[in-house]
């Protein structure tokens, strides 16, 4: 595999999910953790959505981080007027490129559509930025016209093509046919950017990553329009233990950074989401935890310390005799065979009432009232 870039787009794809808003302080500080655990580029936002974006964006450009920023922009001269009052170096310019789109935005007229980005490129590198573009839509777009739009925009001056899969219909397979094609047309380096309308966002980037796209948009927690976009510690992790490819970030702190855009965008990860939610290194099932009191490789794919998170060993519905035991020999309880399967019992009953797992304090409790009706026997 090619050296790969991460460009992550909290910032920008992430914040459009609905009803997410970041204030200033909270894009400062999601970009600079991002910097901080080596991301190397950053999708910043829209400075076209005016003052207070332009703010924000002005702001994280002046921290002179280490990430590479780029501002998104329509193929509008404006949008890229914005970006450079921004002091931004590097601008992404994104045109549509399927049937669908340029009907709905352009009216059909492909022929304006190819001018303005013309335009617009040229405006940047006058400016002396560096340009990416982007087709959006491009996984629905007319192979061929995608391929010529691309060329165009190499031979205007863009340095990178931004193979967008909007309203993620790819699978893996599509998805990595379609960018050996680009990436074989090109000279320019191809960047992938998928969504997750069928849960294919992480699967489809890295299968564009496996095409020869050498850049990949992500979003911390997979935040982003409507069912999101390809999550940063997924892609990251996936690239790290089933490819052996290490990106250079500091995985360790992935925990804190889910928790941090968690808490700036109001959305919950889920429990089981991968990576990050709370139960990735929870072990409640009895033959999950008897496996993992052995040997914790049994049942988990890597160490929790290696993404920031301790493991847990949950007392539930599901457990059986060797955790339950394990776990009140800590407390210096030492319970027979017949009394560890009437405390699991009591187990069993207590998490089907509370529709949860036990607490220590709920299992101690448990023992001692076993052993009260013993006694009252
Ligand atoms: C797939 C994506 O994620 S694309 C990014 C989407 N993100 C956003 O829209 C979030 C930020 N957007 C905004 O703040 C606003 O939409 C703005 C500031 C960009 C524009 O706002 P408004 O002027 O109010 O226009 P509005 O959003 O209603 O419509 C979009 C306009 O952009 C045009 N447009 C859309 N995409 C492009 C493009 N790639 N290049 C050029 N023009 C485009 C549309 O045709 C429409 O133009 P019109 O005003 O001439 O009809
Ligand atoms: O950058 C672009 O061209 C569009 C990016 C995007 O968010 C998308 O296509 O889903």
């Amino acid at each position: 595999m090619n050296q790969i870039i991460i460009n992550d787009t909290t910032l920008r794809d992430g914040e459009q999910a609905a009803g997410v808003a970041f204030n200033l302080e909270e894009k400062v500080a999601i970009a600079q953790f991002l910097d901080a655990i080596g991301v190397p580029e950053i999708e910043v936002g829209i400075p076209a959505m005016g003052e207070e974006e332009i703010r924000a964006i002005t702001e994280i450009a002046n921290l002179n981080l280490d990430a590479k920023l780029l501002g998104w922009n329509r193929a509008v001269i404006s949008d890229i007027k914005a970006s450079i009052a921004c002091g931004l170096q590097r601008v992404h310019i994104a045109i549509p490129v399927s049937g669908i789109q340029i009907a709905a935005k352009f009216h059909g007229q492909w022929r304006v559509s190819l001018q303005r980005l013309k335009d617009c490129i040229s405006f940047a590198v006058d400016n002396g930025l560096w340009v990416a573009v982007g087709g959006e839509d491009s996984s629905r777009a007319d192979e061929n016209f995608l391929e010529d739009v691309a060329l165009y925009a190499q031979e205007w001056g863009a340095s990178r093509f931004r193979f967008c899969d909007t309203v993620g219909v790819l699978d893996p397979f599509g998805t990595h046919l379609k960018v050996k094609r680009l990436v074989s047309t090109l000279s320019i380096p191809v960047e992938i950017h998928t969504h997750n309308d069928f849960g294919l966002a992480t699967a489809n980037a890295i299968a564009g990553i496996k095409a020869g796209a050498v850049s990949v948009n992500t979003t911390v927690n997979g935040l982003g329009e409507r069912a999101g976009n390809a999550a940063l510690e997924e892609v990251v992790m996936a690239l790290k233990c089933i490819y052996g490819v290490d990106l250079g970030i500091n995985t360790r702190h992935l925990l804190e950074l889910s928790q941090l855009v968690a808490a700036a965008s109001g959305a919950n990860v889920q429990p089981w989401k991968a990576i990050v939610g709370k139960n990735t290194f929870a072990h409640e099932s009895g033959i999950h935890a008897h496996g993992v009191l052995q040997n914790p490789e049994t049942y988990e794919p890597f160490a929790p310390e290696e993404v920031g998170w301790e493991r847990t060993l949950v007392i539930g519905k599901h457990s059986g005799r060797h955790l339950v035991s394990n776990l009140l020999e800590q407390y210096g309880i030492f319970l027979n065979a017949e009394e560890t399967q009437s405390i699991l019992d009591a187990v069993r009953q207590q998490s089907t009432l509370k529709k949860r797992s036990l607490t220590t304090e709920e299992l101690l409790n448990l023992v001692r009232e076993q052993r009260y009706s013993h006694a009252a026997r």
